[in-house]
């Protein structure tokens, strides 16, 4: 099974989310101040209360209590009503945000070079596009606000009580350390196991996408065994990492919540000491109670953050993995002198594994035909795939006009080289789209009149919804090589997968766009060599002769063995 992306560190986290914030951040300031007044207006209810306790031990009247009264109903409108929108700006902001980290996402899935993105696992890059985000935007969504307001709450208890009475105060936040400590105990174990837990999701995202993928196959080969076991084994670690994040979670919660109970106990017992002493009154007393019994509700919302906090800071991690994945690169780069490809002492390994090519070395001419062939796995398309700046040479190099290939973005390269192969996709959305050029309709219906695309008269076609046949999707991939234009057209297997009659057209239209072209074609037909203007001829990773048709047959090397054994047939293949 190939890698699974990065996972971002905890300081790119916390650097990526100090960023988030950033983006929005008046909004915060907002946020943070109708909160801060929620919980001023939220501290009244508990003193005013103990006010009334007071007033009724030492005598007072009911006019004194009634005011009292009034005030606590007061406080607490104003509390409920600053709640409200304290709320209401804590949802938005974690809804922008979301939608930032979504977006995010996107830019840089899109920002991938094309040879990455082919080679991670597509379930590891579906799982984040999907199942981390959405954990994220749901952790942003639904947890952020209420926990926002209760820290606010939480920090005005504490203060209130400790300005009531120290002595009480100390002893309360005293009181709540339990919890301190099974919470850290809890978050040194979490993020691993979640981080475990996401990965073994994306393991089984693969699985079975491999499996659905592969489904013909399975059938053909009778491997449903093989692919039943290597599910259920996905499958299996699936649930145990997430038995793991329960067996954490069922510790946790108990005994946080016992912990609870704690500070106002304490206070209580004191509390009684010191009235006692005739130290504090006993409305003093029932308001610090009141104060810490007040402060379960944000606790309690908190500690059930920091547990969905620990999925979504897992989430928060390989979504931001994404951006230590080599992004193409943006930087300057010069502009090739010419249309000269030179391919200069080049080694080429798939994913740190053995070398499949070997100190490659090859120049191609402006406006030559170069067929390339060889038997199967000799390195071909390999070759291919670096002159077509798809990926680097892990040594040497391959350059135009004096400049690496792979260092061109994306615009420029395609103006020089352009690589055709069987695979071409067609997006859901309208022909015009589809070619990918913002040029007049008058240059896209030229383009692909010139690739005898007779059926393409409506640019606005839905390809979603009225898709094109096997020919057809051929000749829109060559009419978007005709728009883009290129110096040089690198072929590889581009009409194989078509039926004859779809490849004869194909054909026609392929001599069409590779007129007064560089053509590098990777022949699996040798009349397609005895066509060119030169053959390089490779086998396991090197080009073991170079030369024209005629000069290779004359040499009477392994070129010359394969025509002599194969020229008798045009449609013969050279694989082995
Ligand atoms: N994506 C990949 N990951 C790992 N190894 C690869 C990958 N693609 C090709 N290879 C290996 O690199 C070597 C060269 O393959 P390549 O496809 O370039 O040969 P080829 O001559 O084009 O063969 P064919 O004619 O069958 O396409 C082979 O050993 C192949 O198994």
């Amino acid at each position: 099974m190939s890698t699974l992306l990065p996972i971002a560190g905890r300081r790119e986290v916390a650097r990526a989310a100090r960023r988030l914030i950033a983006a929005d951040r008046r909004p915060v300031i907002g946020m943070l101040a109708v909160t801060s007044l929620a919980a001023l207006a939220g501290l009244g209810g508990p003193w005013l209360l103990g006010r009334v306790i007071d007033t009724v031990a030492a005598g007072g009247g009911v006019a004194d209590v009634d005011r009292l009264a009034l005030a606590v109903l007061l406080c607490a409108v104003a509390q409920t009503w600053l709640s409200r929108y304290a709320l209401a700006a804590a949802y938005r902001f974690g809804e922008r945000t979301a939608a930032r980290i979504r977006e995010t996402f996107l830019r840089r899935i899109l920002d991938l070079p094309a040879a990455v993105v082919e080679r991670v696992p597509a379930g590891d890059l579906a799982a984040r596009g999907s199942t981390d985000v959405d954990t994220i935007a749901n952790a942003l969504r639904e947890l952020m606000p209420p926990i926002f307001v209760g820290v606010m709450q939480m920090l005005f208890l504490i203060a209130a009580v400790v300005l009531l009475d120290p002595l009480l105060g100390i002893l309360g936040v005293i009181g709540f350390s339990g919890i301190w400590f099974v919470t850290r105990w809890y978050l040194r174990r979490a993020r691993d196991a979640y981080l475990l837990e996401g990965e073994a999701t994306s393991r089984l995202a693969d699985e079975l996408a491999a499996t659905t993928e592969g489904a013909r196959t399975i059938e053909a080969f009778g491997l449903h065994e093989r692919r039943f076991a290597a599910g259920h084994a996905a499958l299996a670690e699936t649930r145990r990492t997430r038995l793991a994040t329960l067996a954490l979670r069922s510790v946790f919660f108990p005994l946080a919540e016992t912990s609870y109970a704690v500070p106002a106990v304490l206070v209580l017992v004191l509390g009684g000491l010191l009235h006692i002493d005739g130290r504090v009154s006993v409305g003093t007393v029932a308001a610090a109670v009141l104060y810490l019994r007040q402060l379960v509700g944000p606790l309690d919302s908190i500690l059930i953050f920091i547990e969905q906090l620990q999925a979504g800071n897992a989430s928060f991690a390989r979504v931001e993995g994404i951006s230590a994945v080599g992004a193409a690169p943006t930087t300057e780069t010069r502009r090739p002198a010419d249309e000269r490809i030179e391919v200069r002492g080049v080694r080429y390994a798939y994913d740190q594994g053995r070398d499949v090519l070997h100190d490659v070395e090859l120049t191609v001419r402006p406006g030559e035909r170069l067929a390339v062939v060889g038997l199967s796995g000799a390195g071909k398309s390999t070759l291919g795939r670096l002159i077509a700046g798809v990926d680097r040479p892990t040594a040497g190099s391959v350059t135009v006009g004096g400049v690496p290939i792979a260092d061109l973005p994306p615009d420029e390269l395609r103006r020089h080289v352009v690589l055709v192969t069987q695979e071409h996709h067609v997006f859901r959305e309208t022909l015009r789209g589809n070619l990918m050029v913002a040029a007049p309709d008058g240059e896209l219906r030229e383009a692909l009149r010139t690739v005898g695309a007779d059926w393409a008269d409506d640019l606005d076609r839905d390809l979603g919804e009225n898709p094109l046949d096997g020919a057809q999707a051929q000749q829109l991939a060559l009419a978007r090589v005709v728009l883009a234009d290129p110096h040089t057209v690198i072929l590889d297997e581009a009409t194989a997968l078509l039926d004859p009659t779809a490849a004869r057209t194909a054909e026609r239209a392929l001599a069409a766009v590779l007129h007064s072209r560089t053509v590098i074609a990777i022949a699996h037909r040798l009349q397609t060599a005895h066509d060119a203007d030169r053959v390089a001829v490779m086998d396991d990773g090197r080009i073991i002769e170079l030369g024209t048709h005629d000069e290779l047959v004359a040499a009477g090397g392994p070129y010359a063995a394969l025509w002599n054994s194969w020229h008798g047939g045009d449609s013969v293949g050279v694989r082995r």
